[in-house]
């Protein structure tokens, strides 16, 4: 039977790229996405089931879960890679305490929600075959080191991790459970070359790594019948500068 991954996020960058990735290896991916971007028709051209959803609602979450119930009989991963990378500057429109909400609904409980919901599936899935349907929570290097202008985020991230420890535990020995804690992996449209510098000069590997480096350890993590609640750093070394 084909393979069905869940990715959320995949309008765009990392999240696009892992789904039009399975799309070419002929596997059955349901996206989530928010804003719908050109990227959007063309995954659903290539066949991809999409749904829209503000992961910051709890109900448009269970919505779409009971769509997607519906709609599949298996499911044999989940890519929680949908995420807000907002700093803790407050104006009129955002108060702290608005902030810190954003940051937890849509790192933790949107992830939580999505996880309980299916885990039943995922184990299904995998029958009697030990580790073969995974969760992954795409987290952030600054899970583990904090940061001094995205506090919320980072905490939030946190929290993502100490969920896959978790959930590891709780769904074994069906589904593994991993985060991947990358660093630099895309720069966004605006970065000036000086943030650019900066940034490279945080690690001891100074690169973009770019898209592949988190295709090819979701592919490591996915073929494994042995990894489970651990967290895969992708960020050039950066705890030795
Ligand atoms: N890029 C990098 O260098 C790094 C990335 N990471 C992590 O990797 C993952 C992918 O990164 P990247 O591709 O750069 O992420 P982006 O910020 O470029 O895209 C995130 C995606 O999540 C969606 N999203 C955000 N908020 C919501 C919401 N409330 N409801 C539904 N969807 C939402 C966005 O939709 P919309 O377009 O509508 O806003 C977008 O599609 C993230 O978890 C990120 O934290 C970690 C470290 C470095
Ligand atoms: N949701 C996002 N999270 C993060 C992004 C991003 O663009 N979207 N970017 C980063 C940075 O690349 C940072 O790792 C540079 O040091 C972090 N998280």
């Amino acid at each position: 039977m084909k393979q069905t991954i869940l990715i959320t996020g995949v309008g765009k960058r990392i999240g696009y790229a892992l789904a039009k990735h399975f799309i070419a290896q002929d596997i059955n991916v349901i996206g989530t996405f928010r804003t719908h971007y050109p990227s959007i028709d063309e995954l659903l051209e290539l066949g991809a089931d999409l749904y829209q959803c503000d992961l910051c609602q709890p109900a448009e979450i269970d919505d779409m879960l009971n769509r997607i119930k519906a709609q599949h009989q298996g499911l044999d991963c989940i890519i929680h890679n949908a995420s807000d990378w907002h700093n803790d500057k407050t104006s009129a429109d955002i108060t702290s305490a608005d902030i810190m909400t954003r940051m937890m609904n849509i790192h933790v409980s949107a992830p939580y929600q999505i996880n309980l919901a299916l885990a039943d599936m995922l184990t299904a899935s995998a029958g009697e075959s030990v580790g073969s349907s995974n969760i992954i929570h795409i987290t952030d290097y600054v899970a583990e080191k904090g940061s001094q202008k995205h506090i919320a985020y980072a905490a939030s991230k946190a929290a993502l991790h100490n969920m896959t420890l978790s959930f590891a535990a709780k769904l074994a020995p069906a589904v593994k459970v991993n985060s991947i804690a990358p660093a630099m992996i895309l720069f966004n449209e605006g970065d000036d070359e000086a943030y650019k510098a900066k940034a490279l000069a945080k690690a001891i590997l100074p690169k973009e790594a770019g898209n592949s480096e988190i295709i090819e350890l979701v592919d490591y993590l996915l073929a494994s019948q042995y990894v489970t609640g651990r967290s895969y750093a992708v960020d050039g070394g950066r705890q030795l500068k």
